[in-house]
């Protein structure tokens, strides 16, 4: 009988009389929430739901219905995209599943199931899917849910594992018939285990989806392409053209009839499981030549399923017929696929394309919805997050396009999250990424450091001192730069340098007896540091006597020289560094958390904001909007491909430290076996005629302080084409988002390069040389003696041989004349002062290098020694060969002694200089030194006369 003669019973609804549940291939909130699908469950009889990302993100990615919940999620949480996106779909299929429970529990679990599917990004990965499978069922904890999984290879022994854990599953992408009999083999064996387990069989159902229309999809194109090439097999192909399909699900069915009747299925039947069913999927019609009920007429049977979008549905239900069509023409089926087979139309190729393309087109699909979900978030999120705003010259702009499709296309953002080397050089990189995970994980102990806090203010400290290098003061120095004193807590000082007349400055601003000194030292055995707290312990004992120690904190890597000797010297407090955190990527961990608790900052705040900015750039955003990856293929991308490596950093004043801690991050990451980017801070933005085109500018621009001449002077460069990148905060607090977006960005522009960013191999030359210098001063009481090659006035110039014979010259002027005039187009000056670095020394080594800049139209840093040797120097000795460097040095007014060292910081500071030079003259680098003799005031009067002569 055909059900659909019954009076007043339409197709849909009879589909109940030959046993094969129709269900629905659509879902979206208010097509639940509105009624629609209860009635067409009480109406029609439909009697499931099925889901999967591309039917997701045509719900999600458009319109405005899923705003409400994002919004009052947004206004509680700090999210990813991944995490929101699974939130709205949670709560989307827990209301199907409530609208479904009644027909769940009327059938006895038999039906009345929606079905969720695992992220396509595990298709590959069988652990990631049943850990994944497990965890989506308990987030919608509902008893009539399907999780989906799909049927490669990798995903099998997951679905197994997952029918085991009794949780319904609806296997996704069978194309293939001998991919279909492994999942019966995992169907059965999950039962199997579940059994041994004493289990309750009933309740764990299961379908096997069956796709059908992309199959003749497929076939078809290829039977209509020989048919139109001439084809001499014409009319056999034209016979089977839309029955490949068909053919392929009826043979399915057969095996499935077969399966039902082994004493295996029999056991289980007995213990009271219930069958898996066949579930035909890609049933819409995609040829406007076939009935557009053909993949429903053709497929009926007892116990199965069949998902229709709701178009085919509303055909169905209009023009449908009910008659089992499944058990017929299964010789003429065999027919089919033995004539497919004939002609070499290679269903065992099609298949496995498809599944291959379904894997791909769910993973696009998912790409898309999550891109929506972060573009809508970022947009409700407004003012909470930093901006990127790009104008880039067009061939630029595409070739970023292309990078960022590239990195889509190989999921490599979740590659790097998931920490794996290959997206490097599969090196060692894997064991310095905590950095990725740290702000979750401090936030999580949030109230220790607050609670340090809280002691630290108690106890009325006046000032705070931290002595560090690197990666252990920069981080720090822009949180005292950027937040100032806070009320009630010490004005907290960055001491980073060996330069006496510096080293007593700061002794001079602090009282050491209402100090807290705060030493940081990630290895614990950095030179710096290590005197630097030999001083100033020195003071403090002098003012405190035995309890001197109660008043020093260190933050180091456990078991490391400087907690032994803090625990000796009993220290107050000992926070621990991550051992695979880098110095220059630690600032969200305790090397900058700690002295940021002792100068008062809100330290929740701060982490939350530092939240935002890791959730934006989460394993879960897509390239395109992922505001870490676009700024480091932007960099990585300009670099490699358009030679523009000088990355220039322009700034709102209130914000404008963090270039020093981002030039750190920048050219000790990526400055490296003669490439790397090279940061320019600081320069003082001129007209477009003072720059070539090596030139990437970044304008960190802090919106409620913005100078308008920077916006004006940005403006005139775009005009003229130079590629320029604005960053918006909203907030100085911001800071702490953008540490986050550089770091990823950072190491993103390390893949471009294909370096590893997390080593800094020319730091160690340096270091080896001075300590080679230092240690011969130890045994002898002096340095080397060296000789100048040239003496002016105060002026005595020093090189290495090579450097010295190109720069003869009878006057000051003439020398560096001979040095500057080396410089070409796409080179940088490096001016490395090895003086004390204050307001006076700081303006005259910013009007100098602007000088060069100007007459030379070339890029310049301007730094001081020794604390460049931990941040840019890496890049002058590592990076690109394309620096000219002078490096100024000058006798000490005052010299100041280390205690329990032979050694003085002068002697010290000249010994790093000398090290340095030593190893750029070693890598054949165009060097200069100038040494100051006398007044350091005037000497440096005089060299800015001959600078500016000379250039
Ligand atoms: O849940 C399932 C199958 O279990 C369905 O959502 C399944 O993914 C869909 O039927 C197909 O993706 C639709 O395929 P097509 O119409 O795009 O070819
Ligand atoms: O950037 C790091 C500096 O070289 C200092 O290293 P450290 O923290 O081990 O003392």
């Amino acid at each position: 009988m055909t059900a659909s003669h019954t009076k007043g019973v339409n197709p849909v609804q009879a589909l109940a009389s030959v046993q094969q549940s129709p269900w629905l291939d659509f879902i979206r909130r208010s097509f639940v929430e509105d009624g629609s699908l209860a009635r067409l469950v009480q109406e029609d009889d439909v009697r499931g739901v099925t889901s999967n990302p591309a039917i997701f993100q045509k719900a999600m990615g458009e319109g405005t219905e899923y705003d409400a919940q994002i919004k009052s999620i947004l206004a509680h949480e700090i999210v990813s995209p991944g995490t929101l996106y699974e939130k709205l779909a949670v709560q989307d299929i827990k209301t199907a599943a409530h609208v479904l429970a009644p027909l769940y529990k009327a059938t006895n679990a038999q039906d009345g199931f929606v079905s969720l599917e695992v992220s396509p990004y595990l298709a590959r990965d069988g652990q990631g899917t049943a850990h994944e499978a497990a965890r989506l069922w308990a987030d919608v904890s509902e008893p009539n849910l399907m999780i989906k999984i799909p049927a490669t290879p990798e995903s099998v022994p997951a679905i197994r594992q997952t029918l085991a854990a009794g949780i319904n599953v609806n296997v996704t992408l069978i194309f293939a018939l001998s991919a279909y009999k492994n999942v019966v083999e995992a169907w059965l064996g999950g039962l199997e285990d579940l059994h041994k387990q004493g289990k309750d069989l009933s309740r764990v159902a299961s379908v096997a989806s069956f796709f059908v229309s992309r199959i003749d999809g497929k076939i078809d194109a290829e039977i209509d392409r020989r048919i139109k090439a001439g084809d001499k097999e014409a009319d056999a192909l034209k016979a089977i053209r839309g029955k490949v399909a068909i053919a392929n699900a009826k043979l399915a069915y057969v095996y499935w009839q077969d399966i039902i009747q082994t004493p295996r299925w029999k056991t289980l039947e007995a213990a009271g499981a219930q069958p898996q069913r066949l579930l035909w999927a890609s049933t819409g019609t995609k040829d406007k030549a076939y009935s557009d009920v053909l993949y429903v007429d053709s497929l009926i049977g007892p116990h199965t399923v069949n998902t229709v979008p709701p178009a085919t549905l509303d055909a169905f239900r209009d023009h449908g017929t009910v008659s089992v069509t499944l058990t017929k023409g299964v010789a003429e089926a065999r027919h089919v696929l033995a004539e497919a087979e004939r002609l070499g139309l290679n269903l065992d190729g099609v298949t496995s394309t498809l599944l291959a393309e379904g894997v791909t087109s769910f993973e696009q699909a998912f790409d898309t919805l999550l891109g929506s979900v972060a573009a809508k978030q970022t947009a409700l999120l407004g003012d909470k997050l930093t901006s990127l705003k790009t104008a880039l010259p067009a061939d630029l702009e595409a070739a970023v396009q292309k990078g960022l499709e590239n990195w889509r296309e190989h999921g490599t953002i979740r590659k790097l999250w998931a920490k794996d080397a290959a997206v490097w050089t599969n090196g060692p990189e894997s064991k310095w990424l905590k950095w990725l995970d740290c702000v979750e994980e401090r936030l999580s102990h949030v109230a220790e450091l607050e609670h340090f806090q809280a002691e630290v203010k108690a106890r009325g400290f006046k000032q705070v001192l931290l002595m560090g290098m690197g990666g252990s003061s920069l981080g720090p120095e822009v949180l005292a730069e950027t937040f100032g004193k806070h009320e009630g807590f010490g004005h907290l000082y960055v001491l980073d340098s060996t330069d006496p007349q510096q080293v007593a400055t700061f002794a001079g601003k602090i009282d050491p007896a209402q100090t807290l000194f705060i030493v940081a030292s990630k290895s614990g055995g950095t030179l710096e540091p290590n005197i630097m707290l030999a001083y100033f312990h020195d003071l403090a004992k002098k003012a405190l006597g035995a309890k001197a120690g109660t008043h020093f904190v260190a933050i180091t890597d456990p078991g490391s020289k400087l907690e032994a000797l803090a625990t000796k010297e009993g220290f107050w407090k000992i926070f621990a560094g991550e051992p695979e955190i880098g110095g220059r990527f630690s600032v969200l961990s305790n090397f900058g958390l700690v002295p940021a608790a002792a100068s008062g900052v809100a330290l929740k705040l701060f982490l939350e904001d530092a939240l935002r900015g890791v959730r934006a750039c989460d394993a879960s955003v897509p390239p395109a909007e992922n505001p870490g990856v676009v700024l480091g293929t932007l960099m990585g991308v300009a670099v490699t491909q358009f030679g523009r490596d000088k990355l220039t950093v322009i700034a709102t004043p209130q914000i404008a430290e963090f270039g020093a801690w981002m030039e750190q991050l920048i050219a000790e990451s990526t400055g490296k076996h003669g490439k790397g980017i090279i940061p320019i801070d600081e320069e003082t933005l001129g007209g477009p005629k003072r720059y070539g085109t090596d030139r990437l500018f970044v304008y960190l621009r802090l919106a409620p302080e913005h100078r308008h001449e920077q916006d004006e002077a940005i403006a005139t460069l775009i005009d003229a084409g130079q590629p320029v990148l604005t960053i918006t905060l909203h907030t100085k607090r911001q800071i702490a988002q953008e540490f986050f977006r550089w770091e990823l960005a950072t190491a993103v522009a390390g893949t471009y390069l294909g370096i590893n960013p997390f080593d800094q191999p020319d730091v160690e030359a340096s270091k080896i040389e001075t300590r080679k210098l230092t240690e011969a001063y130890n045994k002898t009481g002096s340095l080397p003696a060296e000789q100048p090659f040239a003496e002016f006035g105060p002026l005595a110039f020093f090189a290495d041989a090579k450097n010295a014979a190109a720069l003869k010259g009878n006057s000051a002027e003439a020398v560096l004349k001979a040095h500057f005039d080396r410089v070409k187009a796409g080179d940088y000056v490096g001016l490395l002062a090895y003086i004390e670095r204050d307001a006076a020394t700081r303006e005259w080594i910013q009007h100098t290098r602007l000088k060069i800049r100007d007459a030379k139209t070339v890029a310049t840093a301007a730094e001081f020694g020794p604390r460049f040797l931990h941040s840019t120097g890496q890049a002058y000795k590592g990076g690109p060969d394309s620096g000219v460097f002078l490096q100024i040095t000058a006798e000490d007014a005052h010299d100041l002694p280390v205690p329990g060292e032979r050694y003085s910081f002068g002697i010290v500071k000249a010994a790093q200089a000398r090290g340095d030079f030593d190893v750029l003259a070693e890598r054949g680098r165009r060097a200069l030194r100038v040494h100051i003799r006398g007044s350091l005031q005037d000497g440096l009067a005089a060299l800015a006369k001959a600078i500016h002569a000379a250039v």
